[in-house]
């Protein structure tokens, strides 16, 4: 079976991850990719890594012109501008996985609180399923559309979730320090991420305002059923790729290191991508891969979990492949390391 392909917002570092594991898969056809860009530019002039691999246009097409020649579209757009065209692509019969954050979370009226505005498509994102299938892997085989997880929300839920299930973590007081690379940021130019801004410089940013505090709150809540409550902070530091989350939590019972350890080995002992390790996990460990490695320690009076993830790939281009793969019933790990 071929799956014919799209990719909406090809010229962005989402979708040139995506191209790399999609020439990869053997079950799929790239027949779309987009761009606003009115020059049909040929992929290779925007991503030179296809030169002599993948031989397509860019096109500035609407839904209606890729529907026609894809099964499934993969949207690597900005927030809000996906969300204002995915229902046409499911209304045309597509699966859709969004790398937005336009369907993760699940009430419209914490997207106007962390996003602004309306959610262009509310009723909808209420019911979206949230594509992190380590932790919530029901009904993904079955979806129509997939949320694809944020890349900070990734790497903090699968260290943290499973602890505050289990009873030992609090779901109160917990701390999210987090350090991403500068390809979090996307393509698209912005001050922050010049070269001369931002090389040399490790800073934080969106201090108690980020809109992926919410994000985490919402899996561990839902996983655990236990009202989590996470100050979330997020920096950028002079790297290609990568992030690395230090959490903190708070005891909720006297266990040893070697318990907790031992819950997350049994928690992941069948998952692919996610690697329990007695070491302590860098970014070095899991770039350009779909693992999420996880240590996790005692320190006096708290627990510290530590993750590192590839922000493009486990936490954003590959997760979408495996989303795709299990709504297609291919195999998890096909293209996929
Ligand atoms: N980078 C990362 O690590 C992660 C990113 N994400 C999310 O994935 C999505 C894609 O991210 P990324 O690839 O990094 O972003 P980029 O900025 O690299 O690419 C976004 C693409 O979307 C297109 N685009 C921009 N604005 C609009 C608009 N208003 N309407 C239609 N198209 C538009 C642009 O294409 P053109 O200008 O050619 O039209 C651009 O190439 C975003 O929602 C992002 O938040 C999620 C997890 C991790
Ligand atoms: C370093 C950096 O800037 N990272 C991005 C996170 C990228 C991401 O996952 O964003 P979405 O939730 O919008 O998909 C940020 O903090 O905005």
């Amino acid at each position: 079976m071929t799956v014919r392909v799209g990719i909406l917002g090809a010229t962005g570092y989402t979708a040139l991850e995506l191209l790399k594991i999609l020439v990869r898969h053997p079950e799929v056809e790239v027949t779309a990719l987009t761009t606003r860009q009115e020059d049909r530019p040929h992929l290779s002039a925007i991503h030179p890594q296809f030169h002599k691999v993948l031989d397509l246009h860019l096109e500035n097409w609407g839904p209606q012109e890729v529907a026609e020649r894809c099964d499934c579209v993969f949207g690597c757009l900005p927030h809000a501008a996906s969300a204002s065209v995915i229902p046409e692509f499911l209304e045309a019969g597509l699966k859709v996985v969004d790398l937005s954050a336009d369907y993760r979370l699940n009430d419209p009226a914490v997207y106007t609180q962390w996003y602004g505005g309306d959610h262009p498509d509310a009723e909808r994102m209420k019911t979206t399923l949230y594509g992190l299938p380590e932790l919530f892997r029901e009904g993904i085989a079955e979806a129509q559309l997939v949320a694809n997880p944020g890349c900070y929300p990734t790497g903090v839920s699968l260290a943290l979730a499973p602890l505050l299930k289990g009873g030992f973590i609090r779901p109160d007081g917990i701390i999210a320090d987090c350090k991403s690379g500068v390809s979090g940021a996307g393509r698209t130019p912005k001050l922050g991420t010049l070269y001369p801004e931002c090389n040399e410089s490790f800073s934080a940013y969106g201090v108690g305002t980020h809109r992926h505090m919410p994000e985490i709150e919402q899996n561990l809540t839902v996983y655990s059923g236990k009202q989590a409550s996470v100050i979330f902070t997020p920096h950028l530091v002079p790297m290609d790729r990568g992030i690395l989350s230090t959490c903190y939590a708070l005891p909720d019972q006297d266990a040893s290191e070697k318990e907790l350890r031992s819950l997350l080995e049994e928690t992941y002992a069948n998952e692919p991508f996610v690697r329990v390790r007695s070491d302590l996990p860098a970014t070095k460990h899991v770039s350009g891969t779909n693992f999420c490695d996880i240590t996790v320690r005692r320190v006096k009076d708290r627990v510290l979990t530590i993750s590192a993830i590839d922000n493009l790939i486990k936490g954003a281009s590959g997760a979408a492949v495996q989303n795709f793969n299990l709504m297609y019933g291919f195999a998890e790990t096909t293209a996929l390391l």
